[in-house]
């Protein structure tokens, strides 16, 4: 099948016949192709333009970055655009380890023509899909619930109940991917101005002058709306200003203008707009710092940050991991027509030991890699060593420190050992008792008389007395 146009595909090698060759089979397919002899090159080109898909040799000779690296500093750039890499001869663990940092697949050389388009394809197609779903989720009308029975995840829903039917404005602060701009609309969707839209921005690569015409809107001939911008679409209901440290010092000022007056004119109109808009700010950054380094309008935080809310980091919350794991397996295989797995008990523990920098988003993304990649039948548990390298060598890096330890004698190493071991695991268990003594094997009520002779017996949830 031929596909018109608008896919742009790079293809990457240092060797001129084999890029060549691949250029031509996919230019044969219909799709546009550019290609590159090595990584600075190839840099070049992502710059001038984002390709809808990477070809990557894992070997480049002449300097510069090789494949994996390269796969790193393009995922710096743009996490969304695919790569597929070509390895060579006894190089698969290499193609393996490219998968583990995000690449697609991999092809081994001499492929076969049939291979290299049917791959194309099915990156493509899952980057399509991707980019739908995200469009979907974003036009939602009903978000998708808060996971987590966590102790933060509960403060977190009595939050919202409360400060969703007020009109102020909020301030949501946390880290990226745990769940801020979820937090917004669940706000929105649960306050009286539900009936209208719930509309976000990011200011994220965007220069001012976009910015204006995307926040305000522009005029056209005769006072008309050319384009209607952000603050007049959310008329009745939500503004969600995503990332507002983001946003350029003369937006910054023009929205504070908005704020103070209700009223704005749309980018070369003369005409006032009206408008009733709840905002609500988020940040990953602290603003106070901003505001201290002169790149925040401190009046401008003071009009937003009328209510703030924190939203915790995913390691500030362990105790949803389990949830969250199945609710994204059960999401993503429903959305994607993929099997569902389950995960053995070694497997869960890695990823509720690992830190998550990237918090709820990295957790779902790792958990969308998993089952696309996941090798084997169904019906047999994704096993720790199936889980991203990063993911494991932090859970055992993580473990107890010999340096700590060593300068102890045996029985309060022990203890000290005994200690971690058993919170970590009580709260990995949400505070049950008997999960906890079932997984590492002891009987319930020995690990109780071990707990209140550690001092831990405040840590098991209540449900649990005996
Ligand atoms: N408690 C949760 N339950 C279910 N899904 C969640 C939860 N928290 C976050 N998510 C999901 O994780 C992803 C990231 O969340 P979201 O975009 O709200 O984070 P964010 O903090 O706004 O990120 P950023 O700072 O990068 O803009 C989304 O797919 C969101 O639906």
């Amino acid at each position: 099948m031929k596909v018109s146009s608008g896919v742009d595909i790079l293809v990457v090698d240092d060797e001129a016949d084999i890029r060549e060759l691949i250029a031509g089979i996919l230019e044969d397919e219909g799709y546009s192709v550019r290609t590159a002899a090595d990584s600075n090159a190839a840099l070049r080109a992502i710059k001038a333009r984002k390709p809808s898909l990477c070809v990557l040799d894992i070997w480049m000779q002449g300097g510069g970055l090789d494949g994996i690296e390269l796969l790193s500093v393009i995922h710096e750039l743009d996490p969304d655009i695919p790569a597929i890499m070509i390895s060579g001869h006894g190089t698969i663990e290499t193609a393996v380890t490219a998968i583990k940092k995000g690449a697609f697949d991999f092809i081994e050389k001499p492929f076969k023509t049939e291979r290299l388009i049917m791959v194309v394809q099915r990156a493509l197609e899952l980057t399509s899909l991707r980019r739908e779903n995200k469009r979907l989720r974003s036009q939602a009308v009903v978000p998708d619930g808060l996971i987590g029975n966590s102790a933060a995840a509960q403060l977190l829903r009595s939050t919202i109940a409360k400060v969703a039917p007020a009109n102020s404005r909020i301030m949501i602060s946390g880290p990226a991917g745990s769940g801020k701009e979820l937090v917004a609309r669940m706000i929105h969707e649960v306050s009286p101005r539900a009936k209208c839209e719930f509309v976000p921005i990011s200011a994220a690569g965007m220069t001012p002058e976009r910015l204006d015409v995307e926040l305000f809107g522009e005029e056209g001939e005769s006072g008309r709306p050319r384009k209607i911008g952000v603050f007049e679409r959310a008329h009745g209901g939500t503004l969600f200003l995503d990332e507002v440290a983001d946003m350029p010092p003369e937006s910054q000022s023009r929205i504070l203008r908005v704020l103070v007056e209700q009223r704005f004119t749309r980018v070369g109109g003369a005409q006032d707009v009206q408008v009733d808009v709840r905002v609500i700010s988020s940040t990953s950054k602290d603003l106070s710092t901003e505001i201290a380094a002169g790149r925040f309008r401190e009046d401008l935080f003071h009009r937003l940050n009328v209510v703030p809310v924190r939203v915790p980091g995913l390691s500030e919350r362990r105790g949803d991991i389990a949830e969250l794991v199945q609710y994204f397996i059960d999401r993503i295989a429903a959305a994607q027509g993929l099997p569902k797995r389950i995960l053995s008990e070694d497997a869960m523990a890695t990823l509720q030991v690992h830190e998550w920098p990237g918090n709820v988003r990295q957790l779902r993304n790792n958990i969308e890699r998993l089952l696309i990649l996941a090798t084997g039948s169904p019906s047999e548990p994704i096993t720790a060593h199936m889980l991203p390298s990063e993911v494991v060598e932090s859970a055992t890096a993580g473990a107890i420190r010999p340096e700590r330890i060593i300068a102890l004698p045996l029985r309060d190493a022990r203890e000290v050992f005994e200690r971690e071991y058993l919170s970590s695991q009580i709260v990995r268990f949400g505070g049950n008792i008997s999960r906890t003594a079932n997984f590492i094997g002891m009987e319930r009520s020995a690990l109780h008389r071990k707990l209140k002779s550690l001092g831990l017996a405040h840590i098991r949830s209540d449900e649990d007395d005996i």
